[in-house]
């Protein structure tokens, strides 16, 4: 039995793995988002806990990805790689994303905020997956990873509101590509990011 679950886990996830993976992540974010906003009594809470706790005894009994990365479990597709589908960051439509640019909308639910806008942290967080997605993609190509990321917050995120954010390359020079980006609430600018982006050396 043991043997047939790590066969199952070693290779790559089938569609059908992948939207149960989808959903059993957004159930458990769902939980915090809901944690994040009600005002429960501790009986609540202790009923609560008990419940999810016995969630993760079962996961804990569950095998883990293989140490060895060229596995078929790590390949591209698997949700376990895609910050969005792991439920790191909030999920973010992209409404077009060529020819270096990238235009979309993001919405931050309520486990992402500190009072009532979005956290500072939060954000930076979706900066680094917006710029570095434009930082990876076709026009610059292969792997870069973030060297420096700043963000200017220029005026409150709210939660729960659609964003829209435009990211796009500033400058690239040799291995180093420079990406900026900006989020807004309609006309209003939330926060600027400009950051570096550096390729590995080829030898
Ligand atoms: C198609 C696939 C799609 C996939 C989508 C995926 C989306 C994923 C989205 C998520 C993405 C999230 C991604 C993540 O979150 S990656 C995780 C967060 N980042 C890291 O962990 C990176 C850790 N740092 C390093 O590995 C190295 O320091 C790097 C690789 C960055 C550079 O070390 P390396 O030894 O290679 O480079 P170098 O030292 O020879 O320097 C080279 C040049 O760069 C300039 N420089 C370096 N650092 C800085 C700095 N801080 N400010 C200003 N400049 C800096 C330097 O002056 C030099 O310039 P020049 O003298 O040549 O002019």
């Amino acid at each position: 039995m043991m043997e047939r679950i790590h066969a199952m886990v070693a290779s790559a996830p089938t569609a059908l793995e992948r939207r149960a993976y989808r959903n059993a992540v957004d159930a458990a974010v769902r939980i915090l988002d809901r944690l994040a906003v009600i005002e429960p009594d501790a009986d609540t809470l202790r009923k609560c806990e008990r419940a999810l706790t016995q969630v993760e005894d079962a996961l804990r009994s569950l095998p883990t990805l293989p140490e060895d990365v060229e596995a078929p479990a790590h390949a591209p597709g698997n949700p376990r790689f895609n910050p969005a589908e792991r439920g790191l960051v909030p999920a973010f439509a992209i409404d077009a994303g060529d020819t270096g640019q990238l235009v979309g909308r993001v919405q931050f639910s309520p486990r992402f905020g500190g009072t009532a806008s979005v956290h500072g942290g939060a954000l930076s967080l979706f900066f680094d997956d917006a710029l570095g997605m434009v930082a990876n993609g076709s026009v610059t190509g292969g792997v870069a990873r973030t060297a420096f990321l700043r963000i200017d917050y220029r005026s409150l995120a709210p939660l729960d509101v659609e964003l829209h954010c435009r990211v796009w390359i500033e400058a690239v020079d040799g291995r180093k590509r420079f990406i900026r980006g900006e989020l807004c609430h309609g006309d209003r600018l939330v926060a600027e990011a400009e950051g570096l982006w550096v390729a590995p050396r080829t030898r």
